[in-house]
Order: C-alpha cells, then sequence, then structure tokens
C-alpha cells in the first residue's frame, strides 16, 4: 500500500542545507503495523511528516518518491493531497492539548472533520461524532460531546485526537509519539485502543516512538533510524530478541526493566550526531564497541542479513551464516 523510496529530506539552516533524513526505503501492507524507533534527532518524525508532505515548503527540499495506493504523494498537487490528508492517510501527534482547539467543544471539533470530509450537516455530524467517542471508548459519549478539551484528562484527549483521526476510516494512520506524555497505564491502554481500532477499521499503523519495547510490542515490522538513516529493517520478534545492529542492540539494553535498579540503567554512550556534524564513515561508528578501523572511513550500505531482514553494519553482514 506504501512504498517509500529513497526519501531523502533537507532543511535550510543558517549555514546551508542540512540533511535530516537520507536515502529512507521501506514498504507497508495494507492493514499492517510498522514502528519506526530511535533516540531524538534519529528523523523519525521528519520521515512521517514527509509522508503527507507537512514540511514547510520554502525550507524542505525532498526527493525520493512515496508511492501510496500507485501515486507518488510527493509529485502529486497540493490540491489532491490535500483530500487525502485525514481521508486516506491520519496522523496522531505527541500533544492533543497543542493539536486540539481550547474554545471549541470536542464534537464540534470531530464534526468538523466529518462535515469537510464527509459533507455532512451540523445534526448528522454531531450524531456521528458522538458515535466516534463511543467508539475510542470515552465513557458516556453523547454528554462529553459538548466538554471543552480542558475538561478532559490527558488519555481522553488522546483518545478524542484518535477519534478525530479515525473519523474518516483511513486506510494509514501514522502515530507519532502518541503516548509519550501520559503515565504507563494510560499508554498501554491508548495502544490496546489503537489495535483494536486496526481490527475494526482495518487500517495500516505506523508508530513512531523512542521507546522500543513499546515499538515491539505494538508492530509486526520495525525500522530503527539512526542520524537520518535506516540502520535495521525487520520483523519485530527479530529486533526484540536478536538485534542485529549494534545500535538497536544497545536501544534494547536501554529499557527499563521491574528487575534493573533504575540507578544502574543502561545508556549508550555518547551522543547522535547532529546533521550538519556527521562523523564520515558510519554515523554509529564514534560510539559502537564493534567499529573497527575501516567503519569510520566508508558509510555502509543497508544490506540484506536474511530474507526480510535489512542492517546497515558490514561488521554483523561480514559475521553472517553463509547462505546454504
Ligand atoms: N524544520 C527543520 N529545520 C531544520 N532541521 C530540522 C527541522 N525538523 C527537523 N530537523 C532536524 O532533523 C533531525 C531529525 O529530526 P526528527 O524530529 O525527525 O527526529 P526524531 O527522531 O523524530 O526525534 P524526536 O523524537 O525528538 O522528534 C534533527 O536533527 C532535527 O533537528
Amino acid at each position: 500500500m506504501l512504498q517509500v523510496e529513497n526519501l531523502s529530506v533537507d532543511f535550510r539552516v543558517d549555514s546551508g542545507w542540512i540533511r535530516s533524513v537520507d536515502e529512507v526505503s521501506f514498504a507497508l501492507d495494507a492493514q499492517s503495523t510498522l514502528g519506526i524507533v530511535g533516540e531524538s534527532g534519529s528523523g523519525k518524525s521528519v520521515t512521517a511528516l514527509s509522508i503527507l508532505r507537512l514540511h514547510a515548503r520554502r525550507n524542505t527540499r525532498m526527493t525520493g518518491r512515496i508511492v501510496f495506493d500507485g501515486e507518488d504523494l510527493l509529485a502529486m498537487p497540493e490540491r489532491r493531497l490535500h483530500e487525502m490528508r485525514g481521508r486516506d492517510i491520519a496522523m496522531i501527534f505527541q500533544d492533543p492539548m497543542h493539536s486540539l482547539n481550547p474554545v471549541l467543544t470536542i464534537g464540534d471539533q470531530i464534526g468538523e472533520t466529518l462535515r469537510i470530509h464527509q459533507g455532512l450537516n451540523r445534526a448528522a455530524a454531531e450524531k456521528a461524532a458522538a458515535g466516534l467517542l463511543d467508539m475510542v471508548r470515552i465513557p458516556d459519549a453523547k454528554r462529553r460531546v459538548t466538554d471543552f478539551p480542558h475538561q478532559l484528562s490527558g488519555g481522553m484527549r488522546q483518545r478524542v485526537m484518535i477519534a478525530m483521526a479515525i473519523a474518516c476510516r483511513p486506510r494509514l494512520l501514522i502515530a507519532d509519539e502518541p503516548t509519550t506524555a501520559l503515565d504507563v497505564t494510560v499508554q498501554a491502554q491508548i495502544l490496546d485502543l489503537l489495535r483494536d481500532l486496526r481490527e475494526e477499521i482495518g487500517m495500516a499503523v505506523i508508530l513512531i516512538s523512542h521507546d522500543l519495547g513499546l515499538v515491539a510490542e505494538f508492530a509486526e515490522r520495525v525500522l530503527v533510524m539512526y542520524a537520518g538513516e535506516l540502520v535495521e529493517d525487520a520483523p519485530a520478534r527479530n529486533i526484540f530478541e536478536a538485534p542485529a545492529h549494534p545500535y538497536s542492540e544497545g536501544l534494547l539494553k536501554a529499557i527499563p526493566s521491574a528487575d534493573v535498579d533504575m540507578h544502574r540503567l543502561y545508556a549508550i554512550p555518547g551522543r547522535i550526531p547532529d546533521p550538519g556534524d556527521r562523523p564520515p564513515g558510519c554515523n554509529f561508528a564514534p560510539r559502537c564497541a564493534l567499529a573497527q578501523p575501516a567503519c569510520s572511513a566508508t558509510p555502509p550500505a543497508l544490506d540484506t542479513l536474511a530474507p526480510g531482514h535489512r542492517i546497515r553494519c558490514p561488521v554483523r553482514l561480514a559475521a553472517r551464516e553463509p547462505a546454504a
């Protein structure tokens, strides 16, 4: 359903252009789940925003192709893409308070989406809004449609955002850190809800998070990004049980668990390089325990480790089992 081919995104900054996302390619089947994980600054959000072409046009250069149902979203006229946003592809973000209008009731806000995309009149839109609140399991939905955003908890506000996102039954929902601002119990409830809605609506979901544990539990396939590049693309089970890229290994080790002393949590040493200050060879080499001299000399390519499993690490690729 979605094919991202060699997507690169450059932003104009004071010193010139910087590359934020570098030649990223991946594919997503209809009704499937994909997770994108990486530390802050790895390029996850920029990749996701590119799918809906939500970057400010004046300061952004995008190359490659993003093919959705056979059409290249990057080449499509703005008007056509505008129709597709929210209807075919919807997105939710980390902070629902900033995405909701504080002076409109939640019923009005959900209703507006329905009026725009489905041409419903006010009464029909209000009725449908209550139905959607029900669908995202907001108790007492009929009464809640007249609430303003500040009358709801953070978790409930995120449910409202999800209700707006699914109003037109999109084929793809992109959720960018949808639970980061919520406490752990509410996080789990929201992910459960996304899982159920995916089945009910039959949509595909891309979940973006810095939390590998969360992403690997939710998604069938996981992309690990580092410094604007894809460094591993594998079924979630592989990433969780036997990650192949040293960076993915580090992310996995850094997941807090109940039996680990919080004062001795593992953190990958060093920090992610800024886009304008990347090393000449492998971006991860300065932080990598496996790095060899060649790693700092030549940028490694993303290559197949096993069927359906790609990594960008020549050291690990060299150690792979020879094909039978
Ligand atoms: N509009 C912009 N102009 C210039 N640089 C940008 C812009 N948007 C993002 N960047 C840079 O691109 C890189 C990738 O950012 P991105 O937001 O995709 O990271 P991320 O992995 O989603 O991290 P986070 O979880 O913090 O959002 C960062 O170095 C960021 O500073």
